[in-house]
């Protein structure tokens, strides 16, 4: 055990050879809740081996200041996305998390589950036991939901816990012939809705990260049978031919992240490796091991065991383009935080002594999502809309774009007065179901440099429809809201609304959603799948990966709680299989 540390953890040099039922590699969202269900049965040795350090200082249990990825502090990777051709060759800035809990260390808090057509759409693809029907329960397992405990189709045992905070702007929304709706996923709404977002916060008023929930000191403490590795990297998966010239994958080479990182250790997994690294780490795994296409890995010099094409092949983000207003300091975090010091002060304390105010809020808390085909030529949604365009479980009918209402600059741009004389309101507009797709590729054949990452936004044209519809609509709230009096000021927005001007603003101002996906797809092999419906990688045995590279497609939604519904559903299969020794 480490001396100074609270948490227990394992060093690599004590795991270091052993062996163990379960290797997950990754602690992030869903690593932790893999590791937290496999180690339920005392019979079964887990090894969870996380590269990022346990982090819970008091700053990273505050929503809002958590949230800030941008700060020098934050346990994040950040690095540049390869050029990219469907927008000029630009590359973009990327994050993700680096710390036990991954990416829920540090991410936005929305959860959100998409609309039931989404998975209902993956079962008419040919994904066996993936409809909503099937999927819900693996949803409301983990969840806690404060706001929502009665509704149907909501958790309340699960350890997860989420919440929802009242928002304005709804009167505005409303001539726009949106309902706005008072819960946020509820399979039953209609597929057009403004909703408060609900989101993974405690009832201290504490963001609950997937390591705070499923992996607690106390638990970790009491499972003999878990041992969690951090600070260590996984650099290659241990993968033999049996006799029978079947692949296995038997075990994990690893290092430590820093310090000696050329000492090398192994650990063996009896039944099985679960890849939960990401959707930019686990392809790259995969390649690291000789798993992927076998022109990129003979390319790059690595020896071929499984020719997989899949591996890194439709790496997806969602689309987003931000509309900027100034607005009045004290309608902006920016504003709040950094204008008025009296104003900072009484937050700070509020949050402090109660767990509540600004502080203990996402920033997002309200959206717009729909099917952008439903508007019309004034942004509306025509009132005789038939029932059947707005039924959320067809898989027809799922909702292709989002209007994010953030007061908070969600650029890297500098602006001279922010936060001293004025503060932004952003409507964040993004593509939910885009078409376009990238890859991802090894960069060298070292496990520390990040992958190559091609997002390939607006590789496919078709993707500018819906963002325009998005646009537009933002554009007219706004306009809806300065008819109130209210002084929003122009700050960033396209010169008109014309195609031209659009497109050009949204290649200038494009911005990664972070949400991204689909590297290592479940679908056939021939599909350019990597895992099959159990989450099996084609071809290797003890094999399986749960994380969000494994969506078919990216959903339609923010993917935290998919990303956690795929880690349930990867447990469930693999306790299925498992007799206890
Ligand atoms: C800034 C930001 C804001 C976001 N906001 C939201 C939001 O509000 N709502 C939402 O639903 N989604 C949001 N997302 C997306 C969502 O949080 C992620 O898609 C999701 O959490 C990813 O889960 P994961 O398990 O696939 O990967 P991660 O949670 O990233 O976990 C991967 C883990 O693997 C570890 N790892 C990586 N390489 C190795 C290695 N070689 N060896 C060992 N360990 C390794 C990493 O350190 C990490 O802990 C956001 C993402 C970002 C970056």
């Amino acid at each position: 055990m480490r001396v100074f540390s609270h948490y227990p953890t394992k060093s690599a040099a004590e795991v270091n050879a052993n062996s163990y039922h379960h290797i997950v590699v990754g602690g992030g969202t869903a690593g932790c809740v893999l590791a937290s269900r496999l180690s339920e049965d005392p019979q079964q040795t887990v090894l969870l081996i996380e590269r990022g350090p346990v982090v819970n200082s008091w700053i990273s249990q505050v929503p809002l200041i958590s949230s800030n990825f941008q700060d020098q502090r934050a346990p994040v990777y950040k690095w540049q996305s390869a050029p990219m051709r469907g927008i000029g060759g630009k590359s973009l800035s990327l994050a993700a998390g680096k710390a036990l809990g991954g990416t829920t260390k540090v991410n936005g808090l929305i959860y959100s589950r998409s609309a039931p057509g989404e998975y209902n759409a993956w079962q008419d693809a040919g994904r066996k036991n993936w409809s909503w029907q099937d999927v819900e329960p693996f949803f409301k397992k983990s969840e806690h939901s404060l706001s929502h405990g009665q509704a149907i189709g909501r958790g309340t045992q699960g350890s997860w816990v989420n919440q929802h905070v009242q928002t304005e702007q709804f009167d505005i929304v409303q001539k726009f012939n949106i309902p706005c709706i008072s819960m946020a996923n509820d399979p039953s709404s209609p597929n057009v809705a403004c909703t408060p977002q609900d989101a993974t916060i405690d009832s201290n008023g504490h963001r609950c990260s997937t390591e705070v929930a499923f992996l607690p000191k106390t638990l970790v403490s009491n499972r003999k049978n878990l041992s969690i590795c951090t600070g260590a990297i996984v650099t290659a998966l241990d993968i033999r031919q049996g006799e029978d010239g079947h692949l296995r994958a038997v075990g994990v080479r690893f290092s430590l992240d820093s310090g000696n990182v050329d000492h090398k250790y192994t650990a063996y997994a009896i039944r099985e490796v679960i890849l939960c690294a990401g959707a930019i780490v686990s392809p790259q795994l995969l390649l690291l091991s000789g798993i992927g296409p076998r022109e990129h890995l003979e390319e790059v010099q690595i020896p071929v065991l499984k020719n997989l094409p899949g591996v890194g092949q439709r790496l997806q983000d969602h689309i987003s383009v931000p509309l900027l207003y100034k607005v009045p300091l004290k309608d902006a975090v920016e504003g709040v935080l950094l204008g008025s010091p009296l104003r900072a002060a009484t937050e700070f304390l509020k949050y402090a002594i109660f767990g509540k105010g600004l502080l203990s809020q996402q920033v997002q808390q309200a959206n717009i999502t729909l099917p952008s085909a439903l508007l019309d030529e004034h942004s509306r949604i025509p009132s005789d809309t038939p029932e059947t365009q707005l039924d959320a479980r067809d898989p027809h009918n799922i909702p292709d774009i989002e209007v994010m209402f953030l007061p908070v600059n969600p650029t890297n741009r500098t602006f001279q007065g922010l936060g001293t004389s004025f503060g932004i309101f952003s409507y964040l507009c993004t593509v939910l179901r885009p078409q376009s797709h990238g890859s991802l590729r090894l960069s060298s054949s070292n496990p520390r440099d990040r992958p190559r990452c091609d997002l390939g936004m607006f590789n496919d044209n078709v993707d500018r429809l819906p963002l325009r519809k998005a646009l537009k609509l933002a554009l007219a709230l706004a306009q809806e809201v300065r008819k109130t009096g209210y002084p929003l000021e122009d700050l960033s927005i396209p010169e008109d609304t014309t195609d031209e001007r659009l497109d050009e603003f949204s290649n200038d101002n494009v911005m990664s959603t972070f949400h991204y996906s689909s590297s290592c797809r479940m679908d056939t092999e021939k599909n350019l799948g990597v895992v099959d419906d159990e989450l099996r990688v084609h071809g290797v045995a003890g094999l399986r990966i749960a994380d969000a590279s494994i969506f078919p497609r990216v959903p339609a939604c923010h993917i935290q709680a998919p990303v956690v519904m795929v880690a349930e559903r990867c447990a469930a299969f693999i306790l299925a299989n498992t007799v206890s020794t």
